[in-house]
């Protein structure tokens, strides 16, 4: 993992996701105007033109590659441009996790049109793609330790539909740095979508201990 730090302040990084979250909202929007508009082409074609406009203005300053997943000093991690969860990604579902005491993680989610596979159901590597990022999270801030997915099995039990979802997972045990993790998505009925990770520190990261005194090292430098 990229240990890139920022020198980026709470308050600036408040004020910089004050704008930008929005914006991200604002194009999630446009997405799902544009799948299901009905209006005439000359419409169509003038929206196109504005598209590109605002497109030329915002490749006016821009960062090289992607957006990557830049550090705070309080290594606090800012994955903006991630497929699942990044603020700056309007591809990215609108899921927000949320960690709990217990080392479990929830999310409630609504998947609108943007994300259908079968008509008026999620489409099946959306699902996968939300339960793997939610399993991902769940280990790496319960434990401490970034991991990667080495394994995901995922049974889709019933269709999911579009519209209002929760999400849950759970760290069920551990063999050295390898991690069991269950997660599933639900609708009012129940569950939908189960699956069942192997997630993995990978060797060449810092480890729990080494991260500790990371941290302490450089909240002092910091002060
Ligand atoms: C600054 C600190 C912050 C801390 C807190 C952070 C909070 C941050 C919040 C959030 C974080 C992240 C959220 C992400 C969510 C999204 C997740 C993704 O999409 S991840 C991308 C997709 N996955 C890959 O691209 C992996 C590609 N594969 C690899 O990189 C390696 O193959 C890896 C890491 C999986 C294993 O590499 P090795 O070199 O460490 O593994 P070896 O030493 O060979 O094996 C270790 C043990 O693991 C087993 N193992 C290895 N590969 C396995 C596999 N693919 N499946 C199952 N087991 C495997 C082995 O059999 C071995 O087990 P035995 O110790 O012998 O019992």
């Amino acid at each position: 993992m990229d240990f890139r730090l920022t020198d980026m302040t709470d308050d600036e990084i408040a004020q910089e996701l004050s704008v930008v979250e929005p914006l991200t909202d604002s194009v999630r929007d446009l997405i799902d105007a544009v799948i299901r508009t009905e209006v005439d082409d000359d419409v169509l074609i003038a929206a196109r033109e504005q598209i590109d406009a605002v497109v030329t203005s915002l490749r006016g300053n821009q960062k090289p590659g992607s957006y990557g997943v830049p550090f705070t000093r309080k290594l606090h991690g800012m994955p903006y441009g991630n497929a699942a969860v990044g603020k700056r990604n309007a591809i990215a579902p609108p899921l927000r996790v949320e960690h709990h005491d217990d080392g479990s993680a929830t999310s409630e989610v609504v998947l609108g049109a943007a994300y259908e596979g079968p008509a008026g159901l999620v489409h099946g590597g959306i699902s996968a793609m939300l339960l793997d990022q939610l399993l991902g999270e769940v280990v790496s801030v319960s434990q401490g330790v970034p991991c990667f997915t080495g394994t995901l099995t995922v049974k889709y039990l019933r269709p999911t539909p579009l519209g209002p979802l929760s999400l849950r997972a759970e760290t069920t045990g551990s063999e050295g740095r390898k991690f069991f993790v269950h997660a599933e998505i639900s609708d009012a009925e129940g569950p939908t979508v189960t699956a069942e990770g192997i997630m993995i520190s990978p060797a060449n990261m810092p480890r729990h201990e080494e991260l500790k005194r990371l941290r302490a090292e450089l909240a002092a430098s910091a002060e």
